[in-house]
């Protein structure tokens, strides 16, 4: 059994894994030794693979290091100096396959692309939509919380429905936009959402949940 752990800035997800299939898969509330102690299976675990986006508390290296795989974070870049990619995002790539664009809306929103040989062309990093909706909260005096929902409408009527306009239809707008461009450089682009977010566009492009669990089991 293996222990599949994406720590990202706002949710710390797991998954186990028996093979290729995943058997069980939830949230952990913290970063503490305890909360990973009490995933289901964890006594059974043989392996642990982890991507971060964060530090590790040293309590945790030290619970992960005996089991620890290190992930095959390789992939080339095709004038991308890929050193300096989240680990998600090269997971993301390598779980999607060749002549991809995966958009993951998480914390933030990020644009990952490969060509048709699986190299990394290129990226976007954007604000995510609950990133969206807190500053416009906390930087103006009058603009309530957003309520992010599946049916946004592309112009709205009053307050409330012009901040889901413009977080919801404007983060659809910027994703076409990108997915245009991408589409200009890679021929037989497949194109493929994930992230705490992506459910919210699940009419406009095929979602995958799995794909950093993916990109792990390579
Ligand atoms: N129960 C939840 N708790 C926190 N965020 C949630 C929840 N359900 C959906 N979300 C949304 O998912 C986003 C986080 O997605 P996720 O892919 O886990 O991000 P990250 O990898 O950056 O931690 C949040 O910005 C929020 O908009
Ligand atoms: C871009 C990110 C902040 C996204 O993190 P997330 O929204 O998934 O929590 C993360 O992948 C990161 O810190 N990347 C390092 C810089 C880069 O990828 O270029």
């Amino acid at each position: 059994m293996k222990l599949l752990l994406d720590f990202g800035n706002t949710r710390l997800k797991y998954a186990v894994y028996e093979g290729h299939t995943k058997i069980n898969a939830g949230i952990i509330a913290d970063l503490t030794v305890e909360s990973i102690r009490q995933i289901p299976y964890f006594a059974q675990v043989e392996s642990i693979h982890l991507s971060t986006v964060i530090d590790i508390p040293s309590p945790l290296s030290k619970l992960f290091s005996a089991k620890l795989v290190p992930n095959q974070l390789v992939i080339p870049g095709k004038d991308y100096d890929v050193s300096s990619l989240g680990e998600d995002r090269i997971l993301l790539a390598l779980g999607a396959g060749p002549s991809h664009l995966t958009i993951c809306l998480g914390t933030c929103i990020t644009y990952n692309l490969t060509d048709e040989s699986h190299a990394f062309v290129g990226g976007a990093i954007s604000p995510g939509i609950g990133m969206r909706g807190k500053a416009m909260h906390e930087q103006t005096a009058k603009l309530p919380h957003l309520i992010p929902q599946i049916n946004y409408p592309h112009f709205g009527d009053n307050t409330a429905s012009n901040l889901l306009a413009g977080v919801m239809a404007g983060v659809e707008f910027e994703i076409k936009g990108f997915v245009e461009e991408a589409q200009k450089r890679i021929p037989n682009l497949q194109i493929v959402l994930t992230g705490g977010d992506a459910q919210y566009f699940e009419h406009l492009y095929p979602v995958d949940p799995d794909l950093v669990w993916k990109g792990m089991l390579i």
